[in-house]
């Protein structure tokens, strides 16, 4: 089996609970699915959300603040809270976890951003799970990804992944926002994300997300650009990444044409 290096974002949607705290089980959920992939042998990279939702109870807020330093200190709080839950189950996995908190500047100046790689390529070969997200407590307004969805796909070329797996609390990219219209159909490849895909895809996510669809979906196109192909969607249980890797995952795929077969080559852009 070819060893392949795999970023996995996972969004603040698939790790908090009704209530709105982190859900340990989720996240326990989760982590049984990285490490399975991890033992096939790839490398992998975790750039999860959920620091600010995962903040919110033990600071008193019953929805997440608007202002700038509440979400900003939602984070500080949640963040160690995150942390603590990836540490905790990697454990049980003898996997050991290493946060990376970066700003927009770490990707942005390359002097930064090769120390980054750097310190990233390093954890991959001691065998350590980098968990990273946002430095959101610090990040200025104005220099922040705007949500995590970006910040995978730059983390994505940074460290040129084989693929990018974008997991939320939907199974794709629909031609129109499924909770509102629950006709709408998903798109099960793409092959390009042309401008009126991005223009027609809502930003309204769910209540504790950033971006919606929307900034998956620019996301993804960066990821793309680079030779990055993408998954967006969900799954369950220890398989679900195994599974989306070898292409039965439940959701989006962002990809290119397969190779024509001589003679008998028909064209498809993904987009019907
Ligand atoms: N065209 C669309 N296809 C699929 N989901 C969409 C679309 N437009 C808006 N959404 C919404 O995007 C939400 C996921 O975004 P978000 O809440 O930011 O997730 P996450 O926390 O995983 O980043 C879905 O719950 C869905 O309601
Ligand atoms: N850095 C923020 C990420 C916010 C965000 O982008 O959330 P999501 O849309 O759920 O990926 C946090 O950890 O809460």
């Amino acid at each position: 089996m070819e060893k392949k290096r795999i970023v996995v974002k996972i969004g603040s949607s698939s790790l908090i609970n009704g209530e709105g705290g982190l859900c340990m089980m989720k996240l326990g959920e989760h982590v049984g699915a990285l490490v399975r992939l991890k033992k096939c042998g790839h490398e992998v990279i975790l750039v999860s959300s959920g620091a600010v939702a995962a903040g919110l109870t033990d600071l008193g807020y019953l929805s997440r603040p608007s202002t700038i330093e509440g979400k900003q200190a939602a984070a500080a709080v949640g963040q160690g809270l995150l942390l603590q839950g990836y540490t905790e189950e990697l454990k049980k996995h003898n996997i050991v976890a290493a946060q990376m908190l970066l700003t927009k500047q770490n990707i942005l100046y390359q002097e930064q951003s090769k120390n980054a790689k750097a310190t990233l390529c390093e954890l991959l070969k001691r065998d350590v799970m980098p968990v990273i997200n946002e430095n959101d407590s610090v990040s200025i307004e104005g220099l922040t990804f705007g949500d995590n969805d970006m910040l995978s796909a730059l983390v994505s070329c940074l460290v040129q992944a084989d693929f990018l797996m974008i997991l939320t609390d939907i199974n794709g990219i629909y031609k129109d926002n499924p909770r509102t219209n629950p006709d709408a159909q998903r798109y099960d490849v793409l092959h390009n994300i042309p401008d009126e895909l991005v223009n027609a895809t809502s930003s309204e996510g769910s209540l504790v997300g950033t971006g919606g669809m929307k900034s998956k979906i620019e996301a993804a196109r960066t990821a793309f650009v680079s030779g990055v192909p993408v998954f967006i969607g969900s799954g369950h249980g220890d398989e679900k990444l195994v599974d989306i890797l070898a292409g039965k995952g439940d959701g989006t795929y962002i990809e290119n044409l397969p190779e024509p077969a001589v003679g008998n080559f028909k064209t498809a852009s993904g987009l019907q």
